[in-house]
């Protein structure tokens, strides 16, 4: 098989939303094996309505596809497609967001989803060449108790999980009324991240490290706004989990010519690149790559640097084995030989 040059370069994705890989494709099949009507004629009904004019629009059709998954089937066979793929566009290492109050709301439980995902998960990097992680995220729209509640619920599955996340409507929810479920996840072992700065103000993004405690930042796209803010960053060398795709189709920048990444990168801030919802947003990882250098001229050492901050980001970093894997994705990238297409 060969792979498109943008795809060959060793990569980890550390935002990927695993819902948000439900393809067209995929969500009818598992409609009909469910039975469960969509509200779309077929899969070309279904992507036309892929138009989005922010975040809540694309939530929107977000928590509407998922009544296509019910059991634990469906979510094992969502996280085989995506890592298949994943493995096409040059991922060694996923750590991968998911969104449980999402399906406990309709019903399902959290044992099915962790069991479904974990199936397809543990046989990865044998099956796929791709190590992985898992993150539970909280929904921020809803309250504090339900997040609580959730974390509760997820004790019997901490083997299976790294750590959580905070992601859905982020204007008007900021991170301060989870300091508790944050303090709660950290006692248990777990690592921290959260979404801001996608939508929201510099403010968000100093709440997500000052009340939260985070390590990452995902998106943090909105952090240029406050040099103080980028000062902390690049101090403290707090990980962005950038996700240009998604800037440009859910309307926070016009166009990808004009997304800040080199500016970032430039100021010093430890950037990475990833796919967020890429069923929605229209490219997986390598495609990612290739879209920055395309629009942004983002050339070959950059392109090494932001594959290798993909590792450096990791939580790759929690067990000797983690350590191994993550010295050999380096060692990879600082291998990788730059052609005519990708430099
Ligand atoms: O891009 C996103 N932002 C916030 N919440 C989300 N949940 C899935 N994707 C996203
Ligand atoms: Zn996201």
């Amino acid at each position: 098989m060969s792979l498109a040059p943008f795809a060959r370069i060793p990569k980890a994705e550390l935002h990927l939303h695993i819902e948000g890989t439900l393809e067209p494709e995929l969500a009818f099949r598992l409609a009909a094996r469910n039975g469960i009507r969509l509200p779309y004629a077929d899969t070309e009904a279904l992507r036309a309505a892929y138009l989005f004019d922010d975040l809540q629009s694309f939530l929107d059709l977000y928590y509407e596809l998922m009544a296509v998954l019910v059991t634990e089937d469906d979510f094992e066979a969502l996280a085989d497609a995506y890592l298949e793929r994943a493995a096409d566009q040059g991922v060694r290492h996923a750590e991968i967001f998911f969104d449980p109050q999402a399906h406990m709301a309709r019903g399902i439980t959290l044992g099915t989803v962790v069991e479904g995902l974990s199936r397809a998960l543990a046989r990865s990097e044998e099956r796929h060449g791709v190590s992985t992680k898992l993150i539970m995220c909280f929904l921020r729209d809803q309250s504090a108790e339900s997040a609580m509640e959730t974390l509760e619920a997820a004790r019997p599955y901490l083997d299976r999980i790294v750590g959580v996340g905070l992601d859905s409507a982020e204007v008007g929810n900021p991170a301060a009324k989870f300091r508790e479920v944050y303090e709660a996840a950290g006692a248990l072992g777990l690592r921290k991240v959260a979404h801001a700065g996608e939508e929201g103000d510099p403010s968000y993004v100093w709440e997500a490290l000052d009340v939260l405690g985070v390590e990452r930042v995902d998106h943090g796209l909105r952090c240029l706004e406050d040099p103080e803010l980028v000062a902390r960053l690049v101090r403290d060398r707090v990980p962005l989990t950038l996700c240009p795709l998604s800037n440009v189709r859910l309307r926070a920048i016009d166009v990808l010519e004009q997304h800040p990444l080199v500016r970032m990168m430039d100021a010093g801030l430890l950037c990475t690149v990833n796919s967020d919802d890429p069923a929605y947003f229209g490219g997986y990882a390598g495609d990612t790559f290739h879209a920055v250098h395309e629009a942004l001229g983002v050339h070959h050492e950059r392109l090494r640097e932001l594959a290798r901050n993909s590792f450096e980001a990791s939580f790759l970093d929690g067990s000797e084995a983690d350590e191994r894997r993550r010295a050999r994705y380096l060692a990879e990238v600082e291998a990788f030989v730059f052609d005519d297409m990708t430099g």
